[in-house]
């Protein structure tokens, strides 16, 4: 699992070491000139120095002077490095290191006032740029003066090594400007900041290395965010065992589909069969089970007339999940909701979709094991309805709807997140998928897999995570890694091969989660 922590609860737990005296800093810079290294030339010292230059954007702060450190080190090991101070000031100490290690310290103010191209010429000949403009103390506003310098390097496509995360980017909401420059890699120092996690930040930040520097004591219990990895997976994968039955292994009830739109309830379906359900019941319109059952003859079909529908009528059902293909009148939709109410007649475990969420109103509300799985657009419109502000960002929109409803708050994009209705619990953020996704019916499926997790008993924000990365998954499975288009049914046919490969173990492991947690 990889945690995410605030700027304050990180400047908080370096503190204590700080006091007695610690080299925070240039334990940060060695890590960070072995990653450089490690970048050019494999990581041995002793290999021939590489004929490529180092650029350290440096600010004015200690975030500047981590870069200034390391680019002394990398000079002691014979690459070349240098700087291009970008305030008026600089951290003092690590220009003089870097002076004595034989490196120049441009500045940016003076290149860009002389006449010429000298600022293009620079970035021109460097390889690889160390972005240590801003660190956890940055805002997430560029100043006019660094325009031309940021809008140059992402025109060039210059590979970039965020310094403990990229410069204009909050560390603890990952709000990030728009001229923030996109990382191949960051390094973080102590601790991950939540920002790195959550939409915005993990769209910039690249591969993620933690540098452990003794933090892990001195870090709050409860981290701000969170993010499910492989092992994680591996851990709270529901498996089946020798005395599980179909019953006891899950049965989710899928109220989905209709005369507009029946594949939905086949997408959903199939999600659910896919990720291993013990049994999938569907409760549809008779000629949209007809449409289920050829394709997933597996499904026990529910046939619903005009009414909505009584579940006590339809046997053991340990999750619901209603919305998919539904219109937000379908008289389906409000028998759901009303079952899985804090007061309904149960299960109270389920999954709340699409045309199930333009039928919630203010008076509903749920546990943490009734999911609701928004996009942006559909979060909107129900925080329209719930007098909540539509034009927050993802992560504190969730928080507001989760808080409102009661329930767990899946708000789907590139990154997902997932908010708990307790607001001191950690916020989860996923980031698996591939844009392929944004494509019809993904998010069928997904209700789908979501369902069969909370049919097998895993609590909401755990089953919404693990479902959110299955889904990513198979998505880049089905997309060839980003490659070529899918269409939403390979979403759930390729379930099981990405789940196979997760639990052999076989692939991915993220350096963010080593050393400290
Ligand atoms: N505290 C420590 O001992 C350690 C800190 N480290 C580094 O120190 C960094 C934090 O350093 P600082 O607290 O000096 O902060 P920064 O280096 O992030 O920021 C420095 C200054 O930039 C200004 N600033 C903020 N946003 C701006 C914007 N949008 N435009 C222009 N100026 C802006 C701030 O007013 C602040 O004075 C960490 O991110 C990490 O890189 C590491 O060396 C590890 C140890
Ligand atoms: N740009 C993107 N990158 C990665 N995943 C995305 C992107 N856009 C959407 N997704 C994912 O695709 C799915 C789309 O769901 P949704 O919008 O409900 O589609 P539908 O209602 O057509 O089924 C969600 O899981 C979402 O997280
Ligand atoms: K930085």
């Amino acid at each position: 699992m990889i945690r995410g922590f605030s700027a304050d609860q990180v400047r908080a737990a370096e503190a204590p070491l700080l006091d007695v005296g610690e080299p925070l800093m240039l334990r940060a810079a060695h890590s960070l000139a072995g990653h450089v290294r490690e970048q050019l030339c494999g990581g041995a010292i002793g290999n021939a120095p590489p004929t490529q230059r180092v650029l350290v954007l440096a600010g004015s702060g200690a975030n500047g002077g981590d870069g200034l450190h390391a680019a002394a080190i990398l000079r002691r090991d014979g690459i070349t490095a240098d700087a291009l101070l970008t305030a008026e000031t600089c951290h003092a100490e690590g220009a003089d290191v870097l002076r004595e290690a034989g490196g120049t310290l441009h500045c940016l103010a003076e290149l860009t006032a002389r006449p010429g191209h000298a600022l293009e010429g620079l970035l021109g000949s460097s390889d690889l740029v160390l972005d240590a403009i801003l660190g956890i103390g940055g805002r997430p506003e560029v100043p006019g003066h660094l325009r031309r310098l940021l809008e140059h390097l992402r025109r060039a496509g210059t590979p970039v090594i965020a310094v403990d995360l990229p410069s204009f980017l909050d560390a603890s909401t990952g709000e990030a400007a728009q001229l923030a420059l996109p990382a191949r890699t960051t390094v973080t120092f102590g601790a991950v900041k939540a920002g790195l996690l959550l939409p915005g930040g993990s769209d910039l930040a690249g591969d993620l290395h933690l540098v452990d520097l003794g933090l892990g004591p001195h870090l709050p219990s409860r981290a701000l965010v969170e993010r499910l990895e492989d092992e994680d997976v591996r851990r709270l994968w529901p498996r089946a065992g020798r005395d599980d039955s179909k019953y006891t292994r899950g049965v989710v009830a899928i109220a989905a589909g209709s005369t507009r739109y029946p594949g939905a309830a086949v997408l959903a379906c199939s999600g659910a069969a896919r990720a291993g359900a013990g049994m999938v019941r569907c409760l549809a319109p008779a000629p949209v089970l007809d449409l289920v059952l050829r394709a997933r003859p597996e499904v026990l079909g529910h046939p619903v007339e005009d009414g909505g529908v009584d579940l006590a009528d339809i046997g053991r059902t340990q999750a619901l999940v209603v919305g998919p293909g539904l219109p937000g009148d379908d008289a389906r939709a409000r028998s759901c909701i009303d079952a899985l109410r804090e007061d309904g007649q149960g299960p109270h475990r389920g999954v709340i979709d699409a045309g199930g969420l333009d039928a919630l109103d203010a008076s509903d509300a749920f546990g943490a094991d009734v999911v609701l799985t928004p996009h942006r657009g559909e979060a909107q419109r129900l925080a329209r309805r719930l007098d909540i502000d539509p034009e927050l960002a993802a992560a504190p929109l969730a928080r507001a709807l989760a808080e409102a409803t009661g329930a767990t708050v899946l708000m789907k994009g590139a990154v997902t997140v997932i908010a708990p209705p307790d607001p001191e619990a950690p916020l989860l953020a996923q980031d698996d998928a591939t844009g392929y996704l944004a494509t019809a019916g993904t998010g069928d499926v997904l209700a789908g897999i979501l369902g069969t997790l909370l049919a097998a008993g895993l609590p909401g924000p755990r089953a919404a995570a693990l479902a959110a990365v299955l889904h990513g998954r198979a998505g880049r499975a089905a997309s060839h890694d980003g490659l070529v288009p899918l269409v939403a049914l390979d979403v759930a046919e390729r379930v099981p091969e990405v789940l196979a490969t997760i639990l052999t173990g076989t692939e991915h492991h993220s350096e963010a989660s080593e050393g400290e947690r």
